[in-house]
């Protein structure tokens, strides 16, 4: 060993070794000036670097309730890494219970639900609804189905099999593990509808062979299979008819209007109205939306309860507030889209009197929420190299206008 390095050190010339003597000097003087061990300059820095590291594990999650077993419940939430599903994971999992999200991820994304990812009350499962699933849970939230109406109409076969097959599935597994199952159902159950504003009772007027069929006649099924469950096999069921709901974490380019026209006044292009924007809707913010789904899951009302924001606005008028939020854009017309129900605007009664709900987030707020959502989306998707571009509908024939 000592001859080695003796050999080492032989093999260095004049020239290395003086000037490996001058900068352990200055190392030393450094050192002795600002008072600081070396050992210190190098292994500080170390430190610090695991005690972040550290800090960044202990704080990973969102605060958590603690729930007695008794109080504990275990949740399915199928479409649970979607927009309005994680919201819902959200508040099932801070609330603390055990929450298993299911989704096979056609609108849904990782990226929704990974600040749960590793928590002992939470699991993610890469599953679609189509299929059986087999697992012990107290309640299910059943809202795996794509929402968005370029979404559903891009695979209207998928979207029947999701919302019929899908929902007997989870309704089966509701009846062998004794478990109570609500439904996303939706206002599209009413389609172009014929009474105004709409309330539960209302049958609805849906074109059975038009291109939002898929969607509106599968959530009919879906309803329909739920109260069969119901009354042949005692299966405990609630049924949520959502109207339009909008937030962060819609998907930038799910081509529904909310994201269509904040993405277009954010990139400083003409934000797109189909027809002449004289239909209307009433849009809710979607933390509204979840706490009116947990109150009616834990409620004793197995009727339709429509869930949504009674505050109703042409969509013209929709595309000007957001302009006028976003601070830039202009306004385009093009060709109605085919079966576009004309006015909407949910009657909220028995939201109110049975469960004691109603929304509470005034629209500008939410939009100005999801503006700043969308902004920082588009900030993360250019870093990305990836920029959005709205959808469009399913257009009638016909010359777009402008003007
Ligand atoms: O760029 C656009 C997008 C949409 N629109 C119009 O804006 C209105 C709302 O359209 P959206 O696509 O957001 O949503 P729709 O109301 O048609 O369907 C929605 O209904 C309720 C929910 O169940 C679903 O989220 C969705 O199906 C429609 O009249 C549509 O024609 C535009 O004028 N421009």
């Amino acid at each position: 060993m000592m001859k080695r390095v003796v050999r080492l050190i032989s093999g260095l010339n004049r020239r290395m070794m003086k000037l490996l003597f001058a900068l352990a000097l200055i190392a030393y003087i450094a050192c002795k000036y600002t008072n600081l061990d070396c050992f210190d300059i190098v292994v500080s820095p170390l430190r610090e670097k695991i005690r972040d590291l550290e800090q960044s594990f202990s704080q990973k999650y969102p605060p958590v309730k603690f729930l007695s077993e008794k109080d504990r419940k275990r949740i399915l939430i199928t479409g649970g890494a979607g927009f309005v599903g994680s919201h819902l994971t959200d508040k099932l999992m801070m609330d603390g219970h055990e929450v298993t999200v299911v989704d096979n991820f056609f609108t849904g994304r990782k990226r929704n639900v990974e600040h749960w990812i590793g928590h002992e009350n939470f699991e993610l499962i890469n599953h679609d609804v189509v299929e059986p699933l087999y697992i012990e849970v107290d309640q299910i939230y059943h809202l795996a189905s794509p929402a968005s109406p370029p979404n559903y109409m891009y695979n209207p076969i998928k979207t029947l099999k999701t919302n019929t097959i899908g929902t007997l599935n989870m309704l089966g597994l509701a009846k062998r593990v004794g478990a109570r199952l609500l439904l996303a159902s939706t206002s599209e159950v009413y389609g172009d509808p014929e009474v105004h504003p709409q309330n539960e009772e209302y049958w609805g007027h849906v074109n059975p062979i038009g291109p939002r069929a898929c969607y509106d006649e599968g959530k009919r099924v879906a309803e329909t299979m739920c109260y069969a469950y119901m009354k042949q096999e005692g299966v405990e069921v609630r049924v949520a008819r959502i109207f339009n709901t909008f937030g962060s974490r819609m998907h930038m380019n799910d081509g529904r209007v909310v994201s269509n026209f904040i993405l277009q006044a954010l990139q400083g292009e003409p934000l797109t109205v189909y027809g002449t924007g004289s239909q209307t809707r009433a849009f809710q913010y979607v933390s509204d939306l979840v706490n009116g789904l947990v109150l009616l899951m834990n409620s004793n009302i197995s009727s339709p309860v429509n869930l949504g924001n009674p505050e109703e606005h042409t969509i013209l008028e929709f595309a000007r507030l957001i302009k006028s939020l976003v601070g830039k854009g202009c306004i385009q017309f093009l060709s109605e889209a085919q079966d576009d129900p004309q006015r909407r605007r949910p009657d909220i009664r028995k939201a109110r009197m049975m469960l004691g709900w109603e929304p509470v987030v005034p629209l500008e707020e939410g939009l100005n929420k999801t503006i700043q959502y969308f902004s920082r989306e588009l900030e993360h998707q250019a870093n990305n190299q990836y920029i959005p571009k709205p959808k469009a509908a399913r257009m009638k024939k016909g010359r777009p206008r402008h003007n």
